[in-house]
């Protein structure tokens, strides 16, 4: 039977998205839950984890469909609010590049460098029926209103997350497609007015899981 194989950042946030499930430590250290037409996998958060955990587990293997579910933040102007969620079609690397002593920051592909095949972001497939949106994937959170501010004007991405970019490379690279949805938990920006409602986000995940995946 084809199965597909669902990436989620955290245990925390597959054992809300997915009730009633085990996960097992498999020979690569990755946590594993082997569901009846599905694979459910933990990446570990940010890019390093994300890439590790993607390629060894997709490299051999006959997946159908991949998924990546998780959180995320919403920058301020994007119109989304906690609990929303959405299909990050287009995702960066928003923070590998070169910041400047006046706090310009340049993208290393406006250094003459690129990250994937000539581009500095990833492209996932829609997600039927959710709104697309453009994602920026960072290692250095955005918790001040400037460094928001900065990332989003670069990019003119609606949502910041820690993995996306990372795995949407390997499936490329792997000629694998694969889809990212994400569910608002909160605001970037100044830590005090992030607002997070991290339950709402994980109910609508489970919801999207329930009527889409399982
Ligand atoms: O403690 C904090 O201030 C804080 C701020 C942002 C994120 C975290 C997390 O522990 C979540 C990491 C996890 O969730 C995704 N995520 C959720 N919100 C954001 C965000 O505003 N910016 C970037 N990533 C976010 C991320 O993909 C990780 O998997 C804690």
């Amino acid at each position: 039977m084809e199965k597909s194989v669902v990436f989620v950042p955290t245990l925390k946030e597959a054992e809300k998205i997915f009730e009633n499930v085990s996960f097992i430590k498999n020979n690569h250290g990755l946590y594993i839950a082997e569901l009846k037409n599905i694979d459910v996998i933990i990446t570990g958060i940010g890019k390093s984890n994300a890439a590790f955990s993607s390629c060894i587990s997709l490299v051999n293997s006959s997946y159908y469909t991949v998924y990546l579910l998780g959180i995320c933040g919403a920058y301020r102007n994007s119109g989304l609010k906690p609990g929303d969620i959405v299909s990050i079609t287009k995702d960066y690397f928003a923070d590998e590049g070169l910041m400047n002593s006046d706090g310009e920051y340049k993208l290393l592909s406006e250094m003459g460098f690129t990250i994937n095949g000539g581009r500095n972001y990833s492209e996932f497939n829609c997600a039927e029926g959710l709104k697309k949106v453009i994602g920026n994937t960072v290692s250095f959170l955005s918790g001040t209103d400037k460094a928001a501010g900065l990332y989003q004007s670069k990019t003119k991405a609606s949502v910041e997350n820690m993995e996306g970019a990372s795995l949407g490379m390997v499936c490329e690279r792997l000629n694998i497609s694969a889809r990212q949805v994400r569910a608002v938990s909160n605001f970037c920006g100044d830590r005090k007015k992030q607002e997070w409602d991290i339950k709402k986000a994980f109910n609508v995940l489970r919801k999207f899981a329930e009527d889409y995946i399982l």
